[in-house]
């Protein structure tokens, strides 16, 4: 009742039924083709702001660039991310009262990973090579045969490992329990926070977040891994003689914490498992939908080989710049374009109103209000994108060229402000894979570095298709969210 007096204030349109149990049976209709009705919402009502049935709340979404503007940019205590997420996630439960509003690990992804991207990039690579050789290479049959292998599953143990060997480095790294831990860690809070929030009524959900900790103590069994190291850590740093300190995440999360929590393990283990939240379970994802486009399209395969080995030569990978691999466009194309299609859902961003806001037009919201974005709706909007649903992975290259000379890559300028935008990197309000505005994604960087260093040497290793050729695996959609095809199994032949 409370959500629909809020929504009959705002007097925006939506479609399905408008009563209030008839509402509440088209949102639990809704959810399970909520991409296609947020689309079919888009279609009806063009660039006018509208609202869509969750099941248990009305959520108001937005498209137009102008708005997508306004609220991106909004101040934190106005709409507020923070604790859109904690109320979507329910992480006073899942993660701990205590530690919801700590977010020091933004500022030391901000500042020092992204300062440190050169200095880091060989331990990345090497990684990623030793994943392959201990996690690819055994899967397959004979080094010539194709053989099935499951991209999900497989692509997120490499990218725990390399990430982690900057987060945490070795031996943690390749430490099969902790590697477990980091990557469930995110699919335990994003299955069991949304369901605590929209299955349980309130007075049952501080039992749900008890049992939830207690069952999969995250938390305990990041302390224990990191524990001895922050203390080692903490007595070498004490006496300047005892060696010098690693540059990783976790000598930076130490730097940055607040005085009063700096060597607070506690607190440390969660930031861990915060970055690790926020970095696995979205490159992995996006690494696997690309891989898909690769294995269905393999035309692309000998494109991106050839721009691969003239950008980045014979050498051992150890040796990749992060300027060679800024000089491979179409690989960069190929993964932008990638994400264009597939990204993490229909609905992403958002954002909790804290106070009244109002968006350009004069449409005004009250606090307590959800507004997010209805981004696939944007990624495929053929007022933006010629072509919008096919993939064409040299989409964003293609611009580039028209305004560089491809033939003189050294002097390819790829810092201008119109190359920018077209890199995967780049975002705009007409791209919003790593979002916009205030809450811009940090570790894009970094996520870029990863994705092209994965793709480039599978591309210089591997052959790769479907096991249906030319059939890419469907997305999984779960309401409003979507992943690539979790079991799917695409077919690897090592190149002789
Ligand atoms: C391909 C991989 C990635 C994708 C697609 C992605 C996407 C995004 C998006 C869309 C947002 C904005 C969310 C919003 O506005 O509501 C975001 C925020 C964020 N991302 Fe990423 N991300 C990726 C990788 C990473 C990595 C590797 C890190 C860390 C090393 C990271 C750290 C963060 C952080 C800390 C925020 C929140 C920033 C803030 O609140 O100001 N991301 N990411």
């Amino acid at each position: 009742l409370y959500e629909r007096g809020r929504r009959k204030q705002l007097e925006l349109p939506s479609l399905g039924f408008k009563g209030i149990w008839a509402s509440y049976s088209s949102s639990v209709t809704d959810a399970f083709r909520a991409n296609e009705a947020i689309q079919e919402s888009c279609r009806k009502y063009g660039d006018r702001l509208f609202t869509f049935a969750q099941v248990g709340q009305w959520v108001v979404v937005v498209k137009a660039k102008e708005f997508v503007q306004d609220y991106y940019n909004a101040p934190e205590d106005v709409l507020s991310m923070e604790i859109a997420a904690e109320e979507l996630l329910q992480l006073h439960y899942t993660v701990g009262r205590q530690f919801c509003h700590e977010i020091y690990h933004i500022s030391a992804i901000k500042t020092s990973l992204n300062q440190n991207l050169t200095d880091v990039l060989p331990k990345m690579v090497d990684e990623i090579v030793r994943g392959y050789a201990d996690v690819v290479a055994p899967q397959l049959a004979d080094g010539s045969e194709w053989t099935p292998i499951r991209a999900l599953d497989t692509f997120t143990r490499i990218i725990c490992r390399s990430s982690n060997r900057i987060f945490v480095g070795l031996p943690l790294c390749r430490n099969e329990d902790y590697c477990q831990l980091v990557s469930q860690f995110s699919s335990d809070v994003l299955l069991y926070g949304p369901i605590i929030k929209f299955l349980l009524p309130a007075f049952l959900r501080p039992l749900a977040g008890a049992i939830f900790q207690r069952v999969f103590r995250h938390h305990q069994r990041m302390l224990k891994h990191l524990g001895p190291m922050v203390m080692d850590r903490w007595k070498r740093k004490s006496n300047a003689d005892d060696g010098e300190i690693e540059n990783d995440m976790l000598t930076w999360l130490m730097d940055t914490a607040p005085a009063d929590q700096e060597y607070s393990v506690e607190s440390l283990a969660m930031r861990m498992l915060n970055v690790n939240f926020v970095a696995i379970h979205t490159t992995s994802k996006s690494f696997t939908h690309a891989l898909y486009h690769l294995a269905s399209k393999p035309f692309y395969i000998p494109i991106l080989r050839a721009e691969i080995q003239k950008c980045l030569g014979d050498g051992h990978p150890t040796g990749w710049t992060k300027e060679a691999l800024g000089r491979c466009i179409k690989l960069d194309s190929f993964l932008k374009e990638s994400q264009r299609l597939n990204g993490m859902g229909a609905l992403w961003m958002p954002r909790m109103a804290m106070d009244h806001f109002v968006f350009s037009d004069g449409t005004k919201i009250s606090p307590g209000t959800f507004v997010v974005t209805a981004a696939t709706a944007v990624h495929e909007d053929d007022e933006i994108y010629e072509r919008p649903l096919d993939f064409d992975g040299l989409r964003f290259s293609t611009i580039r060229e028209l305004r560089n000379d491809p033939n003189d890559l050294d002097h390819f300028e790829p810092d201008s402000d119109n190359d920018w935008k077209h890199r995967l990197t780049g975002t705009s309000p007409h791209c919003l894979s790593f979002g916009g505005g205030r809450h811009i994604c940090p570790g894009r960087f970094f996520a870029s570095l990863e994705l092209k260093c994965l793709m480039a040497y599978l591309v210089l290793n591997y052959d790769v298709k479907t096991p249906i050729e030319g059939v890419r695996p469907a997305d999984e959609w779960f309401g409003p969210m979507s992943n690539p095809a979790r079991n799917a199994e695409i077919l690897f032949r090592k190149i002789v």
